[in-house]
């Protein structure tokens, strides 16, 4: 995590991390109420804070403890100062009238209005923080800054499709429009219908500088007969840098390369932020070597924010609300080896339950769902026949993060509709199975 700001001119509440497992939650709560806050490590100073144009600071979590000493000038500073426990509950608070709150506070889940309370109370009644937050106003702030970063010079984004990427495109093509070019590898591991949804947006809709690169023959053909799971990613990873370097590298004059970096992506990595290219990526990501300025106007958002950058560019709902996809893709869902014909069985079945999903109207209220086809035949019987076909299994999954996940309780005769739509639709499945399993002990995604 940098000390620098990530928007340096926005008014914000500073929130300093002193281990609380709380510190997300406290500064998106407070975005949520239209202040700008922004998460930095304990050890910053308080002539750093100062320039942050930080209206309030929360120290958050385990202050008493020694490993945490702060700056003592941070109480100097003559902006109000918010103490959370690592219980969530109020410490102390200190500002130059020396406001103080004897109320306890825990912001777990189970009792977000209490904490949402005391720190709307802290924002405006103490910080007198303005509620000037918004996504529209950021993207206005945005659009200024990367038009006189870039001036008259070209900017390269890989787009994928997915949510961070597309978002970055829209809000770099809103700045400056032609100047942009996004390369988008069809690789052939996407599902249904999303090449077509992301060329239909991009090219037809938002009329950018878009190429698509169709290398659906040449993935299948270097993963053909592999199939331990690490081997498939880190060909689909290599594969898509060569394909990408070769398509930029027949482009002219391009100085900047936009990544769709968030706020989680930095708070994760610890790091400073502009000097890393994403790299959590499953796709492999870019090289590090590749001579381009960075372009990242996302890295100060939380992942709903984005969505709403997203919507409020006009993006479509079905890429601001795209749920997580792993990078290699259905790569990842086929297990075993790849082929042309389970690409067509799991595209199939997924469409199918995520059509039923749609229908039933649980598409928002469950984090994600897929069908993957597990490397396995079994007996069945159809039209009177002996049948020894695949069996395609489902997932859907509760979670908030990803780091843990429960199941969704789907409704059976939603399940029962599923299973009878893919068995009679989708050529080679007899059998579906519904994964019942929490992570942990399972991961979402099966490899
Ligand atoms: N098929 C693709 N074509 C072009 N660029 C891609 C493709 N797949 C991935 N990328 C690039 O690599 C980055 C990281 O990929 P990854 O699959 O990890 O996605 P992510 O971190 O979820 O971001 P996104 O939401 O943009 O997909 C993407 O943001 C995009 O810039």
């Amino acid at each position: 995590m940098s000390t620098a700001p990530l928007m340096i001119e926005q008014e914000k509440i500073v929130v300093l991390d002193l281990g609380s497992a709380h510190n997300q939650l406290i500064t998106r709560t407070i975005r949520e109420l239209g202040v700008y806050s922004e998460l930095h490590p304990h050890t910053v100073t308080a002539a750093e804070v100062k320039n942050m144009q930080a209206v309030g600071i929360i120290l958050s979590g385990g202050s008493k403890d020694a490993e945490f000493n702060i700056d003592p000038e941070v109480f100097n500073l003559g902006i109000p100062v918010l103490e959370i426990g690592s219980k969530g509950e109020t410490i102390a608070s200190a500002n130059e009238e020396k406001h103080a709150y004897g109320e306890q506070s825990h912001p777990e889940v189970g009792q977000p209005a209490d904490v949402k309370e005391m720190l709307r109370h802290f924002a405006f009644e103490i910080c007198k923080a303005k509620d000037s937050w918004t996504m529209k106003s950021f993207i206005d702030v945005e659009v200024e800054k990367i038009r006189s970063q870039v001036g008259d010079r070209k900017v390269l984004c890989a787009l994928s499709g997915g949510v961070d990427s597309s978002v970055v495109a829209a809000l770099i093509h809103r700045a400056i429009g032609d100047q942009l070019t996004c390369i988008f590898v069809d690789h052939g591991l996407l599902r249904k219908g999303e090449v077509e949804s992301v060329v239909d947006t991009f090219s037809n809709q938002f009329h950018m500088n878009f190429i698509k690169v169709d290398a659906r023959k040449r993935f299948l053909d270097k993963l053909k007969g592999v199939t331990d799971p690490e081997q498939k990613r880190k060909i689909i990873g290599s594969e898509f840098i060569y394909v990408f370097d070769e398509e930029s590298a027949k482009l002219e004059g391009i100085d900047f390369l936009a990544q769709g970096t968030i706020y989680a992506d930095i708070i994760e990595s610890g790091t400073a932020t502009n000097e890393v290219i994403k790299s959590h990526h499953n796709v492999g990501g870019l090289p590090e070597d590749m001579d381009f300025e960075l372009i990242e106007p996302l890295k100060a958002l939380f992942k709903d924010e984005v969505r709403a950058v997203g919507a409020e560019l006009g993006l479509p709902s079905d890429i601001v609300h795209r749920q997580p996809f792993p990078g290699p893709g259905l790569g990842v869902r086929v297990l075993g080896e790849i082929t042309e014909e389970k690409l067509d069985i799991v595209r199939e079945a997924d469409w199918i339950l995520r059509e039923e999903i749609a229908k039933a109207g649980l598409d928002r209220e469950i984090w994600q769902y897929f069908a993957i086809l597990p490397d396995i035949r079994s007996v069945g019987v159809r039209n009177e026949k002996r049948s020894y076909d695949y069996a395609v299994g489902l997932r859907a999954v509760h979670s908030v993060d990803g780091m843990t996940a429960d199941w969704a309780r789907i409704p059976w005769d939603i399940l029962e509709k599923i299973s009878t739509r893919i068995t009679a639709e989708v050529d080679h499945v007899n059998r579906v199975v519904y994964d019942i399993t929490a992570k942990p002990p399972g991961t979402i995604e099966w490899e």
